[in-house]
């Protein structure tokens, strides 16, 4: 590749500070290293794509400080997808050192990115990390002979546990420029590129051939439809027990006693030092009194759940387990217009919408953004909804909390099979990365439990406190009333539901567990739990994740996907109702 300074275009730095690109192929711990480094939380994952934007953090290190731009991975500097541009564009504007972060149990498929990036006249120190995974898989790698063939310092690495990173910051602060250097990427015979690979690895590394350890062959079967599929099924059993049943007993023990018993009566007596009776008192305790429903809700009703969702999923994205079920449903999946890989974006999609929507920048294709979008929005609830349908559901009929997400999934394939031949645009073959199945990170994954909790409670809060207050105004003002009367062939007439509901409809906009938390309220027959569940699951995205769409695509695509979930939602809950009464009126 043809990577020439552009020396011309030095942009001039503040002197004090050195600018360091972390980069490297994807899933290679850039983010663990930068989150050592900066103390910064960025999130990491063990499957490629977890970071699709930039982050830049500081560090000091003897006195200097550095600034750190943690960039999306990429295998080669031919852009592929919107998460290479970013990184291209990093170098484009240009650093004082590149850190390039190389995988010690895949030296040749890294080395490609390596002998690219060495074209450019930014000063480079490579770090070779996953040296605990290379070792027990009997790899070992001459670090100071690829040095000598990089001609640029290279330093083993284990970033988990910290192993090579002060070590990596003294050869930054030796080798930086005076200057930000920028570099434009060109394009390199390919050919002599690989047989360059190949001589140096062959030179550097010694593979010995040993028996594969059990969890090798565990990560091989997964891959497998026999026991892949089986191991799945046990997978997501153990998950939606551990979510479901753990999260039922966490609130019945622990959530529920301390909020009913302690937090809310204390509330009340505070509240009644002030006020009594009247507008005002109801607005607080009343029974859509903000003061109560802001810890009713979110508190004791959906971070049980939410708390125990991101455990699994904590689990599922560092073992390295997901690609894997990538690969088992890449058959299924590319009859929706898609390949294996975009079962990352989908899963995250039962957390939050909208990270999985930024998520699917890592897809190649437009298309398969846009298919991957749309069924998240429609038709995966996100975790604080999930939350709120076992609250709602999980007493009353766990059948009917079945039944919802068993039509959650019928819809994610009819609409994935039907949006796939529509919409025009090919899918490329498969290029989802099987990375080593590991044992996640005890500390890790805490780290990440405890950032994605703490981001859920602070996030959560000022849309909830809005549409909380929302409530307590329009059932205190009447104004529910008339709204309800207003929308009555629909809710009552179409959906079978009481007036009342039409609240959900309303505060669904907010936040989705808010479409489904007011049913909570009321006293519905198992048809009508069923009704007004469908409603939620499909009804539109809330504002964050309508404000995702909106910048990831455009305006119309936001309005038409929200059009669509709309519609969808009194479709097929009415037919739901419809079918439903007559079941009932034979019986
Ligand atoms: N065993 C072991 N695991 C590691 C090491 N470094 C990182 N990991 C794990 O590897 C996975 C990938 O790390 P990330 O930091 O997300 O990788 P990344 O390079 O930022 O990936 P992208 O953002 O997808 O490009 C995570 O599950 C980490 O916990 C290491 O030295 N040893
Ligand atoms: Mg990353």
């Amino acid at each position: 590749m043809d990577c020439h300074s552009q020396d011309e275009s030095v942009v001039p730095v503040r002197s004090d500070e050195i600018r360091v690109l972390l980069m490297g192929n994807p899933n290679v711990g850039k983010s663990v290293i930068f989150s050592k480094l900066t103390n910064k939380e960025v999130l990491s994952a063990n499957y490629t794509g977890t970071t699709v934007g930039f982050t830049s953090g500081k560090t000091e290190h003897r006195g200097q400080s550095i600034s750190i731009i943690d960039v999306p991975g990429t295998y080669s500097l031919e852009t592929t997808s919107p998460a290479e541009e970013v990184a291209i564009e990093m170098l484009g504007e240009g650093a004082h050192v590149v850190l390039c972060v190389l995988d010690g149990t895949n030296l040749e498929r890294n080395l490609n990115l390596a002998l690219q990036l060495q074209q450019c006249s930014i000063p480079i120190v490579f770090a070779v990390n996953f040296m605990d995974v290379a070792e027990r898989q009997g790899i070992t790698i001459d670090t100071e002979a690829l040095s000598r063939e990089l001609g640029a310092p290279v330093l083993p690495m284990i970033a988990i546990r910290n192993i090579g990173l002060k070590e990596v910051l003294d050869q930054i602060l030796k080798v930086a420029s005076r200057e930000l250097k920028s570099c434009q990427p060109g394009v390199i015979p390919q050919e002599e590129r690989w047989k360059e690979i190949g001589r140096i690895a062959e030179k550097v590394q010694r593979v010995d051939h040993r028996h594969p350890t059990f969890q090798e062959r565990l990560g091989d079967w997964m891959l497998l439809p026999m026991p892949g599929l089986p191991i799945a099924f046990l997978v997501l059993l153990i998950a939606l027990g551990l979510v479901v049943g753990g999260g039922k007993a966490l609130r019945a023990v622990f959530f529920l006693p301390v909020t009913h018993d302690i937090i809310v009566p204390a509330i009340k007596a505070f509240v009644s030092l002030f006020v009594t009776e009247g507008l005002v008192f109801n607005l607080l305790v009343g029974e859509y009194g903000v003061l109560v429903k802001m810890v009713e809700w979110p508190f004791a009703l959906i971070l049980p759940y939410i708390f125990l969702f991101y455990i699994v999923l904590a689990f599922l994205e560092d073992s390295g387990y997901m690609p894997r079920l990538g690969v088992l449903l890449d058959r299924t999946l590319r009859s929706m217009g898609l390949q294996g890989g975009n079962i990352v974006p989908l899963f995250m999609g039962y957390g939050c919408a909208a990270p999985a929507i930024l998520g699917t920048r890592a897809a190649t294709t437009y298309k398969e953004r846009i298919i991957v979008a749309t069924l998240v929005s429609l038709a995966i609830p996100c975790a604080s909804q999930t939350g709120a349908f076992v609250a709602l559901l999980g007493e009353r009929s766990i059948t009917v909390l079945l039944m919802m997400f068993a039509i959650s999934l019928f819809t994610l394939i009819v609409a994935g099979n039907i949006m796939g031949r529509l919409i025009p645009g090919k899918i490329d073959p498969m290029l989802l990365e099987i990375p080593n199945l590991l044992l996640p990170d005890g500390k890790a994954v805490t780290r990440k439990i405890w950032l994605r909790t703490k981001n859920f409670m602070v996030d959560a809060q000022v849309p909830l406190f809005f549409g909380i207050a929302l409530a307590a105004l329009m059932v205190e003002t009447g104004a529910l009333e008339s709204f309800g009367e207003f929308i009555k062939p629909l809710v009552s007439g179409w959906l079978g539901l009481p007036q009342e509901a039409s609240l959900a409809l309303v505060l669904g906009i907010i936040r989705r567990e808010l479409g489904v938390l007011p049913l909570l309220e009321m006293d519905l027959t198992t048809l009508q739990l069923l009704v007004g569940s469908v409603v939620a699951l499909f009804y539109v995205p809330c504002l964050a994740v309508f404000a995702v769409l909106f910048k990831e695509f455009g305006i119309k695509v936001a309005i038409f996907i929200a059009g669509l979930t709309i519609f969808s939602a009194f479709f097929f809950a009415g037919i739901v109702n419809q079918i439903g009464t007559q079941i009932v009126n034979l019986f």
